[in-house]
């Protein structure tokens, strides 16, 4: 909104005015879909005034109150084959804005072309490339074999579970006959772009230990925040070993079960904070844990329960897993990169042919709304077309080269045109 120029008033426009590929995205940008109050319902108007001007058709399907998810098709001629689905989400996760050297919602282009968002690099460019993409493709009458849906889902940031979980569980989704969806991925520091066949799976957990209050000057066994700094000793150590797995080269990042204290909480509150000569009943601290694809997660609850909250030493946890690491075959959640999978060697094939060179495949260190397709035994792939880019999803100071951008849009372009072509295999 408040943005009174278009492609045809463009001269009388600054350039940041114009409408184009870079405007449209620094629009999409300043629409403040942060968390905890993500405006989802201008997010979904921008696009879906973005798909009409396109001509792609468009459904917006509301599973929780608020949180709408749109749906964009453009139709393949043969529509009985699976088909195409590209997946981004529409919120972003909160920014400190004191920190940043530009506002996180300006969406400002310095004079060196990058443009400083909240979103900028996860996820909204490639939510704004697919279309960018479809635009450029339409332009030069290419016609789709499969059907190529595009998908903007709320609530990823928290979750996804009033998202894409349940519109993954809808018959909706059954009726788009997905046979395979490019979802996000993340930013390469280098000039091979990255991609990933696998997330892990993130589960919050809360120990809570309790003990005797006392006065602040006795020492004495089993207080709440005695009990609570074993159990962080124990955790630090397990961290460790994993980490340092990381540090002498033996695994990558995305390999080793990662796990990180995320608050503490503890102490008797005061006028001026907290009570400093009164040893708490109560203490608590809460971690972010994420496992590997193959991970066994009977293992790892039982080294909660016994290791790291024993009810022993009166601890008590809580576990939300925020996903399955199983298939609804009972396989690890891993969509396979060689030639028992078609799809990717198509998905290589296009990169190469737009000039890209392509990085092992890896795990994703984060987790993304791909792991509710690839419960079904879909194949999904991880992919962000950023090169020679620093990774700041969730970090200050988010930014996007405008160039890294642009050859992203042709990135999509060469991927979408070779994936809705593709019809040696039918199977999904
Ligand atoms: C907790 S579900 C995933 C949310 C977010 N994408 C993350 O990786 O942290
Ligand atoms: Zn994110
Ligand atoms: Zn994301």
């Amino acid at each position: 909104s408040g943005n009174l120029c278009n492609g045809t008033a463009s001269i009388l426009c600054s350039s940041e005015e114009a409408d184009t590929p870079i405007t449209r995205f620094q629009r999409y940008l300043r629409i403040k879909t942060a968390h905890p109050e993500p405006d989802y319902s201008s997010a979904v108007s921008f696009l879906t005034s973005q798909a009409h001007s396109i001509g792609l058709q468009h459904q917006i399907l509301e599973f929780s109150p608020g949180k709408p998810l749109l749906i964009l098709a453009w139709p393949g001629s043969d529509p009985s084959l699976p088909s195409l689905l590209f997946n981004s989400h529409l919120d972003s996760v909160p920014a400190e804005s004191s920190k940043w050297i530009h506002p996180p919602f300006a969406a400002i282009r310095t004079p060196d072309g990058r443009i400083y968002a909240r979103g900028a690099q996860d996820d909204k460019c490639i939510g704004m490339q697919y279309l960018e993409a479809i635009r450029n493709l339409k332009e030069k009458d290419f016609t789709p074999t499969r059907t190529i849906h595009l998908s903007y889902v709320p609530d990823e940031e928290i979750g996804g579970f009033e998202g894409f979980a349940k519109f993954a569980g809808s018959k909706v989704f059954e009726d788009l006959n997905v046979g395979f969806m490019l979802d996000e991925g993340q930013a390469s520091p280098g000039d091979e772009f990255r991609v990933f066949y696998a997330d892990r799976m993130p589960w919050e957990v809360k120990i809570k230990a309790k003990g005797p209050p006392g006065h602040g000057s006795r020492m004495y066994d089993n207080s709440a925040m005695e009990n609570l700094m074993k159990s962080i000793e124990v955790i630090s150590k397990f961290r460790e070993s994993h980490f340092d797995a990381v540090k002498s080269g033996e695994a990558a990042n995305s390999e080793v079960i990662s796990i990180n204290p995320v608050y503490l909480k503890a102490g008797v509150p005061s006028l001026t904070g907290f009570a400093m000569n009164l040893q708490p009943s109560e203490a608590e601290a809460g971690f972010d844990l994420r496992l590997i694809p193959t991970a066994d997660p009977d293992e790892m609850r039982r080294r909660i329960a016994q290791e790291w909250a024993p009810a022993a030493r009166n601890m008590s946890y809580e576990i939300k897993e925020k996903g399955s690491l199983r298939d609804n075959m009972g396989r690890p959640m891993m969509t396979p990169t060689d030639d028992s999978n078609p799809w990717w060697l198509v998905f290589e094939q296009a990169i190469t042919s737009a000039g890209g060179k392509l990085a092992k495949p890896e795990i994703l260190a984060s987790t993304t709304d791909s792991r509710f397709v690839r419960q079904k035994g879909i194949p999904v792939l991880g992919f962000s077309p950023m090169t020679n880019t620093p990774i700041l999803l969730h970090d200050h100071n988010e930014h996007l080269q405008d160039t890294v951008y642009m050859r992203g849009i042709k990135i999509y372009e060469s991927l979408i045109s070779s994936l809705s072509s593709f019809t040696e295999s039918s199977k999904g």
